[in-house]
């Protein structure tokens, strides 16, 4: 089958706006939009570099498993992040002090990309107040520092502070980003930002209420 080269071309609005449609009016975080988003993510992460592939293969693969459980025989029950934490609790659908039977929930599925997102609201925070000769591999170690590396073995985090070392420098960066000058894309940066905290916001919290934060 043919793919259009536009499928191929990451642009950070289409990111804008998967995620401005992942909160309903009562702030439940729909699932579809969710994983999109990280679609999003992982095809701006392939611009990069094959250096960044075994990141790129795990982020896949989890988003997998979520699509996996919304194509499912139980798929109205993960249409949103709030109805899918509640189904998988209530079932006991969950490893919640060891893994065992259940290494593919949604819960600690969603568990692991909803720390990365932390990752990526202070990577994003640091770019949109960032200057022309700042450094993306320290603003991305530092961010990766303060969120995801605290739950990372030695090994891993070892190997992201290698990789990172290979991202491009800045202007690199926002050219891949596709939307325009650096002004352009501060802006939507700064338009993008929010709707990723309130998501993460608004899932640390459901997470906190149901005592699920340190899923194994
Ligand atoms: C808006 C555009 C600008 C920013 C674009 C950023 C694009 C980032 C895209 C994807 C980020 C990757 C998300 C990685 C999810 C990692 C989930 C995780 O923690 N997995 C570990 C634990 O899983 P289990 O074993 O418990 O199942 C797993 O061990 C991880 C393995 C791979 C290494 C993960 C390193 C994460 C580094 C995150 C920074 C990515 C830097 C990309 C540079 C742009």
């Amino acid at each position: 089958m043919a793919v259009a080269l536009e499928d191929l071309k990451f642009t950070l609005q289409e990111v804008l706006d998967t995620f401005k449609s992942c909160l309903s009016e009562h702030k439940e975080v729909f699932l579809e939009h969710y994983v999109a988003g990280w679609r999003g993510l992982v095809k701006f992460m392939n611009c990069l570099g094959s250096v960044f592939s075994f990141i790129s293969k795990d982020a896949v693969n989890k988003i997998q498993i979520l699509v996996n459980h919304l194509n499912g025989e139980n798929g109205a029950h993960y249409v949103t992040i709030q109805s899918m934490v509640k189904y998988e609790l209530d079932s006991q659908l969950v490893d919640l002090t060891k893994r065992g039977s259940f290494p593919e929930s949604g819960c600690r599925t969603l568990l692991r990309l909803h720390r990365a997102l932390r990752w990526l609201e202070l990577f994003l925070e640091r770019l949109r107040t960032s200057t022309e000769d700042s450094n993306t591999s320290v603003m991305c170690s530092e961010a990766y520092n303060e969120s995801l590396a605290q739950h990372h073995a030695w090994i891993i985090r070892k190997a992201a502070g290698t990789a990172f070392w290979a991202l491009p420098g800045r202007a690199t960066f926002f050219d891949v980003m596709n939307v325009g000058s650096p002004e352009q894309v501060m802006a939507v940066l700064g338009d993008t930002l929010p709707l990723i905290s309130e998501v993460y916001q608004v899932t640390e919290d459901l997470y906190a209420q149901n005592n699920i934060l340190e899923l194994p």
